[in-house]
């Protein structure tokens, strides 16, 4: 833990609380024993296994509340994806616990729709698979196609025509026709051209107002800005700062440019002053 002082956090409001959680993976692979008898026993099948951790998280405390939207930022492979992960349960923490008020439905670029069908099929099917009844569907179609902006034309196609900022206007649109009370949004926003930003940030404001939180896992800093109220970074699987978005991304960009600009020792003496900065915090259940 980044310091020995930390601040207890009362649960009121919250939607989501991270108690302590961590994640560390294991990856097991074939033994690299290269030896003679090494590669016999590996040709022959018999070479053991190894196993390696990776700790991907260190024990994280959070609190997020009703009508929060949290930036989440952070280098390539510091943590934030594993962290979301451990939100919408798709990964069990390996120690400590997390808490949410619903699960938390997963918006990424990866998220599961059918290549070979058309766009309309897909809005059924996904919204099926959200849990939907067929009558809620019929309900729910028009203001999913109206969010997507798809043409009809385009709705007929199947979605391996779509490009990519296409498929991801369909997602977003689909993903977030249930109202869910916690939307995490992986990167999605990327693809997307300035008419879908638009709607987009219109529809996470709606879903903040609906009384919901919302993450959104960026590396763009002036998205986070725009579309957030609260911005947590992680860096090397620690939470380091949690805060302000334009405070929290002035920091965190001046990180980065130290680092773009090689100084590695200046950036892990920055970062280190950042992380020894920042309070932890405790859940408090009372
Ligand atoms: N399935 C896995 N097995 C083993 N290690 C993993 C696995 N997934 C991620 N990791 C490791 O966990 C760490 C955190 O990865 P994670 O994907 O959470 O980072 P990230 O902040 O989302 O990165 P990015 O910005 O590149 O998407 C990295 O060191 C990564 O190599």
């Amino acid at each position: 833990m980044s310091t020995t002082h930390a601040i207890q956090t009362a649960i009121t409001d919250a939607t989501v609380v991270a108690d302590q959680a961590s994640l560390t993976y294991t990856v097991r692979s074939a033994s690299q024993d290269n030896s003679p008898r090494g590669l016999r026993q590996r040709i022959k099948g018999l070479a053991g296994v190894s196993e390696q951790h990776v700790e991907a998280l260190k024990p994280l405390s959070l609190v997020v509340r009703t009508g929060e939207s949290v930036g989440v930022i952070g280098t390539n492979g510091s943590g934030k994806s594993t962290l979301m992960k451990l939100l919408t349960g798709h990964l069990p923490p390996t120690q400590g616990a997390i808490y949410a008020t619903s699960t938390p439905i997963m918006l990424g670029v990866n998220a599961a729709l059918v290549r070979q069908i058309s766009g309309y099929d897909n809005i059924t099917l996904g919204c099926l698979a959200m849990g939907m009844t067929r009558q809620q569907v019929d309900e729910k179609r028009e203001a999913v196609i109206e969010l997507s902006g798809l043409d009809d034309r385009a709705l007929r196609l199947p979605m391996k025509a779509y490009s990519s900022g296409m498929a991801s206007r369909l997602q977003f649109a689909i993903a977030t026709s249930m109202d869910p009370e916690i939307l995490i949004i992986d990167e999605a926003l990327n693809t997307g051209d300035a008419q879908f930003r638009d709607r987009t940030a219109a529809r996470i404001t709606e879903l903040r107002e609906q009384a919901g939180s919302v993450f959104l896992v960026s590396h763009s800093l002036p998205t986070i800005r725009e579309m957030t109220n609260r911005c947590i970074w992680i860096q090397k699987g620690e939470l380091v700062m949690d805060g302000d978005p334009a405070e929290v991304t002035k920091t965190y960009h001046g990180y980065t440019k130290r680092m773009a600009q090689k100084k590695y020792e200046a950036g892990a003496a920055y970062l280190e002053e950042v992380r020894s900065a920042y309070v932890s915090q405790t859940v408090s259940w009372v």
